[in-house]
């Protein structure tokens, strides 16, 4: 246990973090595997935590392993390109159901039960009032879209009145056909139109690792350049090719900085914002540290 006075020391450590991102915008990319009830309840605590000191946090989620699960149970396999699902009419439908249907209620319920008596999560998947516009990725991929118009003043709106949203990764095209957008991609374009201070991708590894067999291997920083080389590195595979060129484009977006951190770590989010402990890998667009 801490003493009064080691507590105490904490909370005037995190003092100079606090006054530096509060009234600031900070997107949070939930990966499905680093979804898991006990962490994210720690999750939830550190969302309502940063709410109260002013920080504007919008949490995305994604849910891949949770849509696998299902998909499985159904007698489908799933298939991936370049860490991109392919996405027929029956899959789309498996993903809309998971993400916004179970992934998105678990994660608003987990944060509102935390909140005790003043829910504050508010689900929103990008089909609702055209959050999420999309157009057609690649033929080969079906029903999967890339982000065209992201309405940022849904999300300020709702953050204006004290409320956090939670979005799910399904947009739609003009004609209203739905889409299933990759979340580390959802949360980049999100980020970018909310000219958010930083994104942190939780996601279940140290970070961008130089052998991913080995844990102790960690990339501390790179720049967005740096960064773009590293994507065709054999080191890199399936769903950190996504992670790190969304990483990219969010710092060459105008993002402050982005960061790849161990969301298995309960309070890798406050270590990370409001601590002197630098986790994970950070990234930004020119090499000033
Ligand atoms: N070089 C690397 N460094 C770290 N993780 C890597 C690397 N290459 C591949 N990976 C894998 O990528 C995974 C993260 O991608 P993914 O499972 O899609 O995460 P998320 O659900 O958070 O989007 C890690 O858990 C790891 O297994
Ligand atoms: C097009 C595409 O690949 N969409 C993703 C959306 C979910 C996601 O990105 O989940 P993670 O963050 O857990 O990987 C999918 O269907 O799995």
């Amino acid at each position: 246990m801490l003493s009064p006075s080691d507590t105490a020391t904490i909370l005037v450590q995190a003092l100079p973090y606090i006054r530096r991102f509060a009234g600031k915008s900070v997107v949070v990319k939930l990966g499905g595997a680093a979804i898991d009830e006990a962490l994210d309840r720690a999750l939830a605590q550190d969302v309502l935590l940063l709410r109260s000191v002013g920080v504007r946090c919008v949490v995305v989620h994604g849910g891949g392993p949770q849509v696998n699960a299902v998909m499985d149970r159904m007698g489908k396999a799933p298939e991936f390109r370049d860490g991109l699902r392919v996405t027929d009419a029956e899959t789309l439908e498996i993903v809309r159901m998971v993400l916004v249907g179970k992934v998105n209620r678990d994660l608003v319920a987990t944060i509102n039960r935390e909140a005790l008596d003043e829910p504050v999560a508010v689900g929103v998947s990008g089909e609702d009032g055209g959050l999420l516009t999309t157009s057609p990725r690649d033929p080969a991929l079906g029903f999967v879209g890339e982000v065209t118009r992201v309405r940022a003043g849904l999300l300020h709106k709702l953050l204006d009145d004290g409320l956090t949203p939670v979005v799910s990764t399904v947009g739609a095209d003009a004609s209203g056909q739905p889409y299933n957008i990759n979340a580390d991609d959802a949360a980049m374009a999100i980020a970018v139109a909310m000219k958010a201070e930083k994104i942190i991708y939780l996601t279940a590894a140290p970070g961008l690792l130089e052998d991913v067999s080995d844990p102790s291997s960690l990339v501390p920083r790179l720049t967005s350049a740096e960064l773009r080389d590293r994507i065709a590195h054999e080191s890199v595979s399936a769903g950190m090719i996504p992670k790190l060129r969304a990483c990219a484009d969010a710092v060459d977006g105008g993002v402050g900085y982005a960061h790849i951190i161990d969301g298995r770590v309960p309070h890798a989010l406050l270590i990370e914002l409001l601590t002197d402990e630098g986790i994970g890998t950070m990234i930004k667009k020119e090499a000033d540290w």
